[in-house]
């Protein structure tokens, strides 16, 4: 039987789908159909080559990207378990729970998203009292990070019990150990893993034993990954290890797409792929068919403009339409009405507003967009800013099922005093200090001191029975029920009734709603445990799409995504790119991330800046990602005026200049000579930092010194 799937695919995706063997590698481009040739070559694997689902990994970018494969594969399959599509992070969870006994954590390890780690942080800080504004908690993740990614981590830490953390926490020289410590005893104290964890304890137990290594190297016989432009080292590492025993290895993605270096992607294992795999079979896609060819033309043009690229150019499908708009505006209302006033004729063109989305480099853009059109009724959804499941009354919420499954010290300090039961700093302060000396959870602190003076005297003794009432039952529970059950009990709905927080109310069934799906999606045997820990892998794409409105987001989140009408608004000197970037790298990756929002369009491609200052003082120039389109491509509105266009392009190039000057000048290795600090070798290069790290011969620890600095090669 002929797979008639293969028939709808052009030559290169048939080819990419047929190849099942060994190391392949497909370089794509924006809107070729990389995502569609994915889910066609799993079906391909499953029905043409009857292999099993549980044997095939597909690897996905976002939570949201992997549902969307299911739905698709599912289309093309039957309904089947389709378990291993999956984030590099899902796929580790479901590795960790099957294995991470070996690290002897207990199977319901807790996973700590990014703003429990901010809890945790907080907490070590408040503790220690460490100013926030001194050493950011930003500043502090890096760090942690940082140390996490080193080579014999994990084997040290898990040589550490919890007395050994504690008393290097209590001996910490300076603020950066206490954090470092600090932060490793309270995750120790719940078993939590955070995201970076979650990847480097796979590799951990891959690398360490053998038995599991084989295992999981076995069972996954196809492995696929999406968006390889963007993974980090160790995700790297992860693949390559999986795939060490069948050997086969499918990866797709677009270098220009690369845009998240600034959390560890690199966009070398990509291009160096076929040098760690000589016999890597390499396709290319590069007809679009998303995209108008004047969409392609603006897009092309723009993305040529980068020196660091590998040349590719895509070549249009789709039929001719209309020039790309670009409207400079004298006032940020000015430029919002613009576009109201465009999505208005759109409308009166047949467009439906969810054919509309809006994107913008920064968060704060969306505000006088947000303005306009509750004014003009033009219905939109936010996609990024606050997400779902970060908003406080969802935390919180999720804050009272984790104390009832685990009662960890973040949860409890969230909700122990939501609704108010006077439990305030004295007495958490004389928890902490019962809980130190003990080596106890605050909760078995409270617990063990509801009869002292202080405590007793609060309404604490309310909060242990609710969370003892439904430690005693949740197991025969519907988490439903149980939700309902603490949302009433614990006084949290009627706190919120009381101040008049609908939105927050709306909210709150929302997630009734979705547990209650959950539910039915896993049938009998759904866990609380397993619940939780899905649910902190959540990120903002997973919100649920509102009926016909325009979406608005940033740059970061569509990727991936695709729209008949964009517009890319906020297109100015200090917004797009943004001020920060200060190496050419840098502003290469602000580059590619315009790149991105252009491709997103299929029919209409709007572009828009706005006179005014930005924060520091200095005036918003129209964007170099409008002057770097050629001039041909391009409509627009009304022509800048001359005095204008030459002031930006004035200010554009001696910024671009200051940027040439920031270009690293050294790699690691080479011995260096600084006018202070004498002799030193290059360690590292921080492209992204715009610094070196250089141990000096003369100083004890190595120092990060700014490409800027006066330094005198060495032979
Ligand atoms: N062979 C084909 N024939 C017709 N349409 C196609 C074909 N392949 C892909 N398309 C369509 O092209 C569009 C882009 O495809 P897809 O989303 O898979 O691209 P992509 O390469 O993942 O894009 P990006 O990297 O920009 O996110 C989709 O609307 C898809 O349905």
């Amino acid at each position: 039987m002929e797979f008639d799937i293969l028939q709808q695919l052009n030559e290169e995706q048939r080819a990419a789908v047929a190849c099942t063997e060994g190391y392949v590698r497909v370089i794509a481009g924006a809107g070729s159909g990389k995502t569609k040739a994915l889910a066609h070559r799993y079906a391909y694997l499953v029905q043409e080559l009857g292999i099993s689902t549980a044997n095939i990994l597909c690897v996905t970018f976002t939570n949201k990207a992997a549902n969307e494969m299911k739905t698709r594969i599912r289309s093309m399959i039957g309904d089947s378990d389709t378990g291993l599509v999956a984030t590099f992070h899902g796929f580790c969870v479901r590795l960790l729970r099957e294995d991470i006994h070996t690290m002897q954590y207990p199977e319901h390890f807790m996973i700590l998203d990014s703003e429990d780690a901010d809890t945790v942080l907080k907490n070590v800080y408040q503790e220690n009292k460490i100013d926030s504004r001194a050493y950011t908690l930003t500043m502090a993740k890096d760090m942690i990070s940082f140390r996490k990614h080193r080579e014999d981590y994990l084997s040290w830490f898990l040589e550490m019990d919890l007395e050994k953390l504690r008393e290097k926490y209590l001996n910490s020289p300076n603020p950066r150990e206490q954090i470092f410590y600090g932060y490793l005893y309270e995750q120790r104290k719940v078993f939590g893993l955070d995201y970076d964890d979650l990847i480097l304890s796979a590799l951990y137990i891959l690398k360490n034993f053998e038995e599991k290594r084989h295992k999981w190297q076995e069972k996954l016989e196809y492995i696929m990954v999406d968006e390889f432009q963007d993974v980090s080292a160790a995700q790297y590492e992860l693949a390559d290890l999986l795939s060490g025993y069948h050997k086969n290895l499918f990866i797709v993605g677009d270098p220009d797409q690369t845009i998240y270096s600034w959390r560890g992607a690199d966009v070398h294992y990509i291009l160096n792929f076929d040098k760690h795999h000589p016999d890597t079979q390499t396709i290319v896609m590069d007809r679009n068919y998303r995209s108008s060819p004047e969409i392609l033309d603006v897009s092309n043009s723009l993305i040529a403009k980068n020196r660091l690229r590998v040349e590719k150019s895509l070549k249009p499908i789709r039929q001719a339409g209309r020039k790309a708009l670009y409207n400079h505006a004298r006032t940020v209302k000015e430029e919002a009405e613009w576009i109201a006033g465009k999505i208005k004729e759109l409308r009166e063109e047949g467009a439906g507003f969810s054919d509309i989305a809006i994107l913008y480099r920064a968060h704060f853009v969306s505000r006088s967009l947000e303005e306009i059109f509750v004014k003009q009724q033009i219905p939109y959804v936010l996609y990024s800013g606050i997400e779902f499941y970060r908003r406080r009354e969802v935390k919180d919420i999720l804050s009272y099922l984790r104390m009832v499954a685990a009662g960890d010290d973040m949860s409890f300090l969230r909700v122990v005093n939501v609704p108010r039961r006077n439990i305030g700093n004295k007495r958490l302060d004389l928890l902490k200090e019962y809980a130190g000396a003990k080596g106890c959870s605050l909760y078995d602190a409270l617990k063990e001191n509801l009869q002292q003076d202080l405590i007793a005297r609060s309404k604490a003794s309310e909060f242990v029975d609710l969370i003892e009432k439904y430690r005693g039952i949740y197991k025969e529970l519907k988490i439903t029920d149980l939700l309902t059950g603490i949302l009433n009990d614990s006084g949290y709905e009627s706190m919120l009734r009381q101040s008049g927080e609908e939105e927050r109310l709306d909210n709150l069934a929302e997630l009734k709603q979705s547990v209650y799906n959950y539910e039915k999606e896993t049938g009998e045997e759904t866990l609380l445990e397993d619940y939780l820990q899905r649910i902190a892998l959540f990120s903002n794409m997973d919100k649920k799409e509102r009926k016909d409105s325009v979406k608005m987001m940033t740059v970061h989140t569509a990727k991936g995504l695709e729209f008949p009408y964009v517009f890319v608004c906020g297109l100015n000197e200090g917004i797009f790119p943004g001020k920060r970037v200060d190496t050419e790298e840098g502003l290469e990756e602000e580059r590619r991330l315009a790149y991105v929002a252009y491709t997103r369009a299929g029919i209409g491609l709007f572009l828009s800046d706005a006179e005014g200052m930005n924060y520091d003082g200095s005036f918003r120039f129209p964007s170099r990602f409008i002057f770097n389109i050629g001039r041909e491509y391009l409509n627009y509105v009304r022509e800048l005026e001359p005095g204008l266009a030459t002031n930006a392009r004035h200010y554009i190039s001696a910024s671009e200049r200051k940027l040439n000057l920031s270009a690293a000048g050294f790699s690691p290795g080479d011995q260096v000579r600084h006018k202070a600090f004498g002799l030193g070798k290059i360690l590292e290069v921080k492209k992204e930092k715009g610094c070196y790290v250089i141990q000096f011969e003369k100083l004890e620890t190595a120092r990060n010194i700014s490409f800027h600095a006066p330094l005198e090669g060495e032979r």
